[in-house]
């Protein structure tokens, strides 16, 4: 069953549509990540299915209860923001212990001195701190909790931004890029301790990023926003592999796809300047498409290996694991293709190379940038000039 369902979900600030008819469902013990720029609502999102913004229509079910109309304190999630939003003045443990004393302590209980010291106070204190304790314990920072945030790591301070969300027994957490302040090694190790602590407690998570390696590394299925809308809703690998329109392609992928122009002919098969794609395309002959290609698809090989057209190497990047290859025509500098080589290149820029892709690996866009059906002729054989 569904943790969570997001109906029909639309907003707008004054004139502005924000968002509009956004449909999503999380399931029990995933992690659905909200990938979209910067500006394209996710924040507006997450802030609605907390209850801290309204929608102006559809819905937000939790556990198959409508929510809709509840305050953030009733829907029983949890909410890590970007600023994680700790008190600077109080301890971790004072920090993860907050929502339980609002939630159990009345206003002059938690103030007053001399009321703290009464019997039932007391046990209420003890038993706070026992659930502070052992959530600590369970996030690794019982060592650290009684010190204030400054005096935090940034990957500590995160953890205790999240007991503090999670001491309340939620099932759901929301977290709204909560790694982009850090640096990217720490954001790294950072990422891996919330898909760890995601696991042990068997949490389902919405995750709200605009870093798509982020996305694509701890995510069960993402949701990429475009526009205000959900462009796609799927797992990291077909997002990456079957995206369904060529905002998408380009998108999600780094570096970006390689996009050229095609004809396609009576046969169904594209032409573009160098390359014929034997593909059979559900498109009418004489129609202009888009073809798009990923980096590591882009084979490059001598001469007697391959069949396509010669390029021109314009730049090489040496990453160490592998590289980055920046194809250009004739005496051209602009890039008309980048190609993935293995961990170590023999080429150089100025370099000749033989390119080749194989049509099955290729995809293709209406004018529109809408997905277009192909089945390739021939599986094994290279697109050729
Ligand atoms: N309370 C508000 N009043 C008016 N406009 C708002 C309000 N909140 C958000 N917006 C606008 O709605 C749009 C979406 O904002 P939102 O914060 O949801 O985007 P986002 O995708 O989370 O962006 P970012 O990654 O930069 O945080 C933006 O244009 C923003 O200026």
């Amino acid at each position: 069953m569904s943790v969570l369902v997001v109906r029909g979900v639309s907003k707008s600030f004054g004139a502005g549509s924000v968002l509009s008819g956004i449909d999503l469902d999380i399931g029990e013990g995933e992690i659905v990540t909200l990938l979209g720029p910067s500006g394209c609502g996710k924040s507006t999102l997450l802030r609605i299915i907390a209850g801290l913004e309204v929608a102006d229509t559809g819905a937000i079910e939790i556990g198959g209860r409508d929510v809709s109309r509840l305050a953030p304190g009733a829907r029983n999630i949890a909410m890590v923001f970007q600023s994680l939003a700790l008190y600077p003045h109080l301890t971790g443990r004072q920090n993860m212990a907050l929502p339980l004393r609002v939630r159990r302590l009345g206003r002059w209980q938690r103030l007053f001195s001399p009321l703290r010291l009464s019997q039932s106070v007391r046990t209420i204190e003890r038993e706070i701190d026992a659930a502070v304790d052992d959530l600590a314990a369970r996030l690794a920072i019982a060592e650290v909790i009684d010190r204030v945030p400054a005096r935090l790591s940034g990957g500590q301070r995160q953890r205790v931004a999240i007991g503090r969300a999670l001491i309340r027994d939620s099932r759901l957490l929301l977290l709204d890029e909560p790694l982009s302040s850090l640096d990217a090694k720490v954001r790294a190790q950072a990422r891996e301790e919330i898909v760890q602590i995601q696991r042990s407690f068997g949490l389902s998570c919405v995750f709200v990023t605009h870093d798509q390696g982020e996305a694509l590394a701890i995510s069960d299925r993402i949701a990429v926003m475009l526009g205000g809308r959900v462009a796609q809703f799927d797992t990291p690998a077909e997002i990456y592999r079957n995206p369904v329109s060529l905002e998408v392609a380009r998108f999600v992928g780094t570096p970006t796809i390689n996009c050229f122009e095609g004809i396609v002919d009576a046969q169904g098969r594209v032409h573009t300047g160098s390359f014929l794609f034997d593909t059979r395309l559900a498109a009418p002959a004489g129609d202009t498409v888009t073809v798009a290609v990923r980096p590591e698809h882009v084979r490059l090989g001598p001469a007697r290996e391959l069949s396509g057209p010669v390029l021109r190497v314009v730049r090489v990047e040496d990453h160490g694991h592998d590289g980055l290859v920046h194809l250009g025509r004739g005496d051209s500098l602009a890039p008309a293709l980048i190609a993935r080589s293995g961990q170590s290149t023999s080429l150089r820029s100025g370099d000749e190379a033989r390119v080749a892709i194989a049509a099955e690996e290729a995809l293709f866009f209406t004018r529109d940038g809408a997905r277009l059906e192909s089945t390739p002729v021939r599986m094994a054989d290279y697109a050729r000039g």
